[in-house]
């Protein structure tokens, strides 16, 4: 098949497309592939899945479920895997062998070196590979949304027909090669994650929800964003976050960066060294926000107030609130820095909506002067948060070790006793946090 097909071609016409893993991802494909019109969608998930799936999707009839992964592959024109990225490997070995004669393989895993290995491995060479990834997580709307494609063993009209299938999406489409995506997800995403992580585990360790705290800490903008979108994280499944931090090789050298800096400004904060940590700050800032000092600010501040979790302060933050140290975004900055990172030219090609909160966030702080001069100082001269401060040095540095072994078992440990902690707040985190992205990705704060 060379022409690109559309939804509105007659069913016997149309591609044949297979999902391998019907997880988030693959549910969230079959559900929009199939509103759309496509008629032939065939899936599988695990064997020991088949018939939970079968009555899942009795409803709609453009999608027939299979028992395995051989007979999706065998007949089907677009194949794509959406398993765990630690599987891809083993899951490929086992049905790669059975793809149809000319067919297109793609992958959805969040970390392409292993995808690549497995396919170049275990497909036969008669098969094309176009692989991709949607840059957001399974509840958020697919439309607008960065969606990485990447032709790496494909004539180009096997590429314009993975574009025509997957265009029901409405996504922005964006080619990268392989390697090229996986230096991108490292900056945006791995580093990103491992702040959110280990504000999770900190507070966690504390053992106190940090918007209920004896002296309501936690509150105004900054505050929302990093509290709603540290439970999103540990409300998902930990495999995506091990995946692409542990099998990442550029991921671990920028997220044992971001612990180092971490512990670095931490270092002068509790040696009293003001001028030595207002001199970094200031040339972390000016090397990542210098050259961006033009930009638009990304978030307004009041309007994230609407999304905070727990009860709401009378009006906005209450003046007696203890100026914090802001480490996690001191940290972030002077890791960008160090690591030559410019995050606003990530934000215009490839960047999740965490990621765009967590820019948006970092701006808020470095943008106003007269607040990072406060939190500089807060960190030197208030104690008010340094048992927090410390915990999200000894979490961070946990985290980077974890990874830096390449640990999937204490990843999921350390993943899940944190989750723990804050599953009872799944529910009104993901609602809230839902409508916060929303509200940013439409441009409204
Ligand atoms: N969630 C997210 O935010 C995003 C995830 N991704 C990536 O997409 C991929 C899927 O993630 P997601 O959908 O969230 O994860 P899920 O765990 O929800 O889905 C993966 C599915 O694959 C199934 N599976 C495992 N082995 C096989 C096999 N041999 N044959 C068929 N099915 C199998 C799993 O079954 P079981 O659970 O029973 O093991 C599971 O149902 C990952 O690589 C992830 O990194 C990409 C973008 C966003
Ligand atoms: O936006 C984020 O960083 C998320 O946490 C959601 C997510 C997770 C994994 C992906 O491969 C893509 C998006």
């Amino acid at each position: 098949m060379s022409r690109a097909p559309s939804p509105a071609d007659a069913a016997d016409v149309q591609p044949v497309i297979g999902l391998i893993g019907m997880g988030e991802m693959g549910r969230l494909y079959a559900r929009v592939l199939a509103a759309a019109g496509w008629k032939r969608i065939h899936v599988c998930d695990l064997p020991a899945n088949y018939e939970r799936l079968k009555l899942d999707m009795q409803e709609t009839s453009s999608i027939t479920v299979h028992a395995d992964g051989h007979a999706v592959s065998r007949i089907s024109d677009f194949i794509l895997y959406s398993v765990e990225a630690e599987h891809i490997s083993r899951v490929v070995a086992q049905f790669g062998p059975s793809t149809k004669v000319g067919a297109i393989v793609g992958g959805q895993t969040s970390v392409k070196a292993p995808e690549r290995d497995a396919f170049e491995t275990y497909l036969p060479t008669d098969t094309h590979i176009v692989s991709v990834h949607s840059l957001h997580g399974p509840t958020v709307s697919t439309e607008g949304q960065p969606l990485v494609i990447i032709a790496h063993r494909a004539p180009d009209w096997a590429t314009r027909i993975v574009e025509s299938i997957l265009a029901p999406l409405k996504s922005r489409h964006i080619r990268l090669s392989y390697e090229e995506h996986d230096v991108v997800t490292a900056n945006t995403q791995a580093v990103t994650h491992a702040a959110f992580l280990s504000m999770g585990t900190a507070w966690s360790s504390q053992g106190e929800y940090p918007w209920e705290g004896a002296a309501g800490l936690f509150v105004g903008g900054i505050e929302t964003v990093k509290v709603n979108i540290a439970i999103r994280i540990y409300s998902n499944k930990w495999h995506v976050y091990a995946g692409l931090a542990i099998l990442n090789p550029v991921a671990r050298l920028q997220i044992a960066q971001f612990a180092r800096s971490a512990t670095e400004l931490f270092q002068l904060m509790i040696s009293g060294g003001e001028d030595a940590l207002r001199a970094r700050v200031h040339a972390a800032r000016d090397k990542v926000f210098g050259p961006n000092s033009n930009a638009p600010l990304l978030l307004r501040e009041e309007v994230l107030g609407q999304f905070q979790l727990g009860k709401r302060p009378e009006r906005g933050v209450p003046e007696q609130a203890p100026e914090n140290s802001h480490l996690s975004l001191l940290a972030m900055v002077d890791c960008w820095a160090a690591l030559g990172i410019n995050p606003f030219e990530h934000l215009a090609v490839a960047a999740t909506p965490i990621f765009r909160l967590w820019i948006g966030i970092a701006q808020t702080l470095f943008h106003n002067a007269p607040r990072l001069e406060r939190a500089i100082k807060a960190g030197v001269e208030d104690v008010t948060y340094r048992g927090n401060d410390l915990e999200f040095v000894v979490a961070a540095r946990g985290w980077a070790q974890c990874v830096a072994h390449g640990s999937f078992d204490l990843y999921e440990r350390r993943f899940g006793e944190t989750s723990k902690f804050f599953e009872p707040r799944f529910e009104e985190a993901a609602s809230l946090g839902g409508r916060m992205i929303r509200a940013v990705m439409e441009g409204t704060p």
